[in-house]
């Protein structure tokens, strides 16, 4: 596959929605590989304990870190099925084989922000490993083990607080999936999305013409793609100076004509 990913987790069956749509078609197309591993499989006791109160004190629990070693070692020596079964990889294609090590995301408060430059450069590696805590978290010294054997990337996904880490590794699983050549089914509503060159997307409008007495921009139904180009393109700098005046900011090649429809 272009791409694997492994997630570990004490709630698993959360991570069964990625199976559907999108991200399962790629998967039995053989473009993406997902796995999804229960933490407490890592656990040997006879209540399969993750978790233990803090050294120092503090409210909540911390999740213990022995599980999470086995958990990723067992990723490591291609637990996935990264190796079993599949044709012996050639080099370049298994990370263990040629040493780039792989990437271990690692949602959290604390990481840093999660955006679409962050989803395209995770798009072009080659296997992300996703390790979702809950409680408080988990024990410093499994992140520091882990940045002996991974790329280690502690991430949020914004600034609200979340339970765990399932949510965010989903929305971070579904961002860079989708970039994935082939796996979203028209490659072209790529290129004209938002966030793409830093734009909102403009107004969308499909049949009928006359909706409930609201009718389509006229524009739209001109058939003058240049005029329509530029009426989209008005709207996007519109809607981002109204919503999102921050990526405005960022932008720094805006055209006369931009400038117009800002005014
Ligand atoms: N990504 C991301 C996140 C998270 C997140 C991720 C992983 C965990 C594992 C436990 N908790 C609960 C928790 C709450 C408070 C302080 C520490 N831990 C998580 C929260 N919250 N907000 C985001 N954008």
């Amino acid at each position: 596959p272009q791409m694997s990913i492994d997630v570990v987790s004490i709630f698993p069956e959360y991570l069964a929605g990625l199976q559907l749509s999108l991200i399962g078609k790629a998967v039995d197309r053989g473009q993406l590989s997902l796995n999804v591993h229960d933490l407490r499989d890592f656990t040997f006791d006879r209540h399969n304990t993750v978790d233990d109160s803090p050294y120092g004190g503090g409210a909540g629990m911390v999740m213990k870190a022995e599980p999470w070693a086995l958990a990723l070692e067992h990723i490591l020596g291609g637990g996935s099925g990264a190796e079993e079964g599949d044709s012996l990889p050639s080099a370049g294609t298994d990370d263990a084989a040629v040493g780039s090590k792989p990437t271990l995301i690692v949602p959290s408060p604390a990481g840093q922000v999660f955006d679409q430059r962050i989803a395209e450069d995770l798009a072009g590696r080659d296997h992300l490993v996703f390790a979702c805590g809950r409680y408080e978290g988990i024990d410093q010294r499994v992140i520091d083990w882990a940045g002996e054997h991974f790329e280690l990337l502690p991430m949020s996904i914004g600034d609200y607080v979340l339970n765990g880490g399932e949510v965010a590794s989903m929305v971070m699983i579904e961002a860079v999936s989708r970039l994935i050549p082939g796996v979203i089914g028209n490659p072209e509503s790529l290129t004209e999305e938002s966030h793409e060159d830093g734009l909102l997307e403009y107004p969308i409008y499909t049949k009928p013409a006359n909706w409930r007495g609201r009718e389509v921009p006229e524009i739209l139904l001109s058939g003058n793609h240049a005029a329509i180009a530029r009426w989209r393109r008005d709207r996007r700098l519109e809607r981002t100076a109204e919503v999102r005046p921050d990526l405005l900011e960022k932008l720094d090649d805006l055209s006369k004509d931009d400038r117009a429809a800002l005014e």
